[in-house]
């Protein structure tokens, strides 16, 4: 019998809900995604769509009965539910508010998992009535393809419910990671100090936008996505790291806020896809084609990592 409860419940429809919600569905669970606001829902219907193809495109297994309703009514889209499945925006009041809003309407027993990028769940479990019941469940984006979700307890969370998460991620064959609490969990550390160096370059000059791109995709993304950090360094040479490392640690940066740069370019009204500029200006079309691309791209790495071993 599947771990995964029959019925699941994700609260904000926005960049993650969506995809959330389909792979949950796609598993088997009647799923209710809810939004306060009715023009995220329309927008979800119609992403929800396109998810769905991308789920067909990766040959990802469909069990029968999964569905997914959309809707502004938090008593409906509780009623019955196993598994609640916060993605509000990264604010702790407004996850706080939400997590008394769900506890008010149901029993003891329910699972709620955050989506939080990093906040830690300590933090967010302190205003709840149970604190014992939340857990970070952390999809990486978008949340349909990347096939790894990182859960994360907090020191109050009932720690059978780590095993219980667990299992519910394998039962949609995705990899369950599991951490200590840390401010950011392991991703975003990791992916933070990538970015971080990368800022730094780019406002330094070092290096144009394209030639960085064409540098992490080729030079390190593609290694890494068959080969992990660890067992990279078992490849390159432990002795290799330490020469490298002794010198080059010092001089990487350690700059503790946003780079000027970036802060500028959000000043501007320049975010990226959502505004049609940020790092890269995008003409007429071309947010839409870029989206695809990456989409088609990420199908068919996936696809093929998935058929090759697991160094
Ligand atoms: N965007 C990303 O790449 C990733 C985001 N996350 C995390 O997931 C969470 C959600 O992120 P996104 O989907 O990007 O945010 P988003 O801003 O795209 O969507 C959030 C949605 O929540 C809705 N909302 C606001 N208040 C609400 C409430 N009280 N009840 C129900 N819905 C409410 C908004 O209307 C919006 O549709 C955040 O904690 C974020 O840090 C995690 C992994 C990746
Ligand atoms: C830039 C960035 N920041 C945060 C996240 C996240 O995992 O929360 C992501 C992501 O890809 O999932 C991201 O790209």
């Amino acid at each position: 019998m599947s771990s995964l409860p029959n019925i699941a419940t994700v609260i904000g429809s926005g960049t993650m809900g969506p995809g959330i919600a389909a792979t949950l569905a796609r598993a088997g669970a009647t799923v209710r995604l809810y939004d306060i606001s009715d023009e995220a829902i329309a927008r979800a219907e119609a992403a929800y769509g396109v998810v769905t193809g991308v789920l067909e495109a990766v040959g990802s297994p469909m069990v029968p009965g999964g569905s997914v309703s959309f809707g502004t009514d938090l008593d409906e889209a509780l009623a019955g539910t196993g598994l609640i499945i916060e993605a509000v925006p990264e604010k702790l009041e407004l996850k706080q508010k939400v997590f008394a809003d769900i506890e008010a309407r149901v029993g003891d027993d329910v699972i709620i998992a955050t989506n939080t990028s990093g906040i830690p769940i300590t933090t967010m479990a302190e205003s709840m009535t149970l604190p014992g019941r939340l857990i970070g469940m952390h999809w990486s984006n978008p949340p349909h393809l990347i096939p790894m979700i990182e859960i994360i307890p907090g020191k109050a969370t009932d720690l059978a419910l780590v095993d219980k998460l667990a299992e519910i991620v394998k039962s949609f064959n995705y990899v369950p990671v599991i951490e200590k609490e840390i401010p950011g969990f392991v991703e975003n550390r990791v992916l933070y100090a990538i970015l971080r160096e990368c800022m730094a370059l780019l406002e330094e000059g070092i290096v144009t936008p394209e030639g960085l791109d064409a540098c992490v995709k080729w030079g390190i993304g593609y290694k890494l996505s068959v080969v992990g950090p660890t067992r990279l360094l078992d490849m390159a040479g432990l002795d290799i790291y330490q020469a490298v490392s002794g010198y080059l640690n010092k001089e990487l940066d350690v700059s503790t806020d946003t780079p000027q740069f970036i802060k500028d370019k959000i000043a501007a009204g320049q975010l990226g896809f959502k505004t049609g500029g940020g790092m890269y200006e995008y003409g007429e079309g071309d947010v839409d084609a870029k989206r695809k691309e990456i989409i088609t791209g990420l199908i068919a790495a996936r696809k093929t990592l998935s058929s090759i071993p697991n160094v």
